[in-house]
């Protein structure tokens, strides 16, 4: 049977061979990923790497690749939010199962392993700021998965946070790569995260605009499923684990708790918060097993 050749206008290539939002061509790319929000956070990762041999910026998606202890690393910044995830994702994966010569996908399929380095809010009192967490689980509160197959993982939180606030809609819920998170020493605490399709209401906060839900932090930070609580809020968390799911990559995401909801506190030391993530993750993950 002849191959699914992927037409132009879904698979956009630009002039140069790179892929069309992230601006990558294959070479440039390594196996190992690691992903941050904030573009400038980019070269806090990368200047811990032993050489840096590609560079390039589109949009909010800045990289560099490099070498760390002999091992090929990237860094990628990735803006905010699942739909810049959905766009990383499958570039992501196009420029490593796609052929772009021929347009097709390969028989062959290469995992990578993508670990996102973020910021994040804790929804307990008892995960002070400064705290390092490893999401395990995540519950995507957006509707992006409302557009791809169904997950076939266990879906009971993400069930249970529907019934608590009555949602029109069902959360989804996925996980991260157990061999990943095997790797964490005990700088990192495991917990369930919740993504979030926006920072304000979405997470519970008023400036001028009220929530529509009342006691949104207390109501899920009370919820216990199967002996598990939710822990943190951010924003990209279940659309990576997701589509990694989906797509067959490993995939962790480690957050720097900056606020403590409860506690209506901010980390006065979060860029040192978030240096510490960073060198525990270089350690512990940088190398592809
Ligand atoms: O620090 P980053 O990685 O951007 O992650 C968190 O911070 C942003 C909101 O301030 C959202 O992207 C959230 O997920
Ligand atoms: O409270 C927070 C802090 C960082 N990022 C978030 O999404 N929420």
């Amino acid at each position: 049977m002849e191959k699914h050749r992927i037409p132009e206008s879904e698979l956009i290539i630009n002039s140069d061979g790179s892929i069309y939002h992230l601006h990558l061509k294959p070479e440039d790319l390594a196996s190992v990923i690691f992903t941050v929000g904030d573009p400038e956070r980019v070269p806090l990762v990368s200047r811990n790497f032993d050489s840096i041999d590609f560079q390039t910026q589109k949009r909010e998606f800045v990289t560099h690749t490099g070498m760390l202890n002999g091992q090929r690393v990237s860094v990628m910044s990735t803006g905010m939010g699942t739909d810049n995830i959905e766009i990383l994702m499958t570039e992501l994966d196009a420029l490593v199962n796609v052929d772009f010569e021929t347009r097709t996908v390969k028989e062959e399929k290469t995992s990578l392993q993508i670990i996102r380095l973020g910021t994040s809010g804790a929804m307990q009192a008892d995960l002070p700021v400064g705290t390092l967490l490893a999401s395990e689980i995540a519950i995507g509160m957006d509707s992006l998965m409302s557009y791809y197959p169904p997950l076939s993982g266990n879906q009971e939180i993400a069930q249970a946070i529907q019934g608590e606030l009555n949602l029109p809609f069902r959360p989804y819920q996925a996980r991260a790569a157990f061999q990943l998170v095997n790797r964490l020493d005990d700088r990192f605490v495991k917990g369930v995260t919740l993504t979030c399709p926006g920072f304000y209401a979405p997470q519970g906060r008023e400036v001028r605009l009220k929530p529509r839900f009342d006691q949104f932090i207390e109501r899920l930070a009370g919820l216990e499923v199967n002996g598990r609580r939710l822990t943190n809020f951010e924003m990209e968390t279940a659309g990576y684990y997701a589509m990694g799911e989906l797509l067959g990559h490993q995939m962790l995401s480690l957050n720097a708790i900056v606020a403590n909801r409860p506690n209506r506190e901010f980390d006065k030391k979060a860029e040192k918060t978030v240096d510490r993530m960073i060198h525990a993750a270089l350690e512990l993950l940088a190398v592809k097993k």
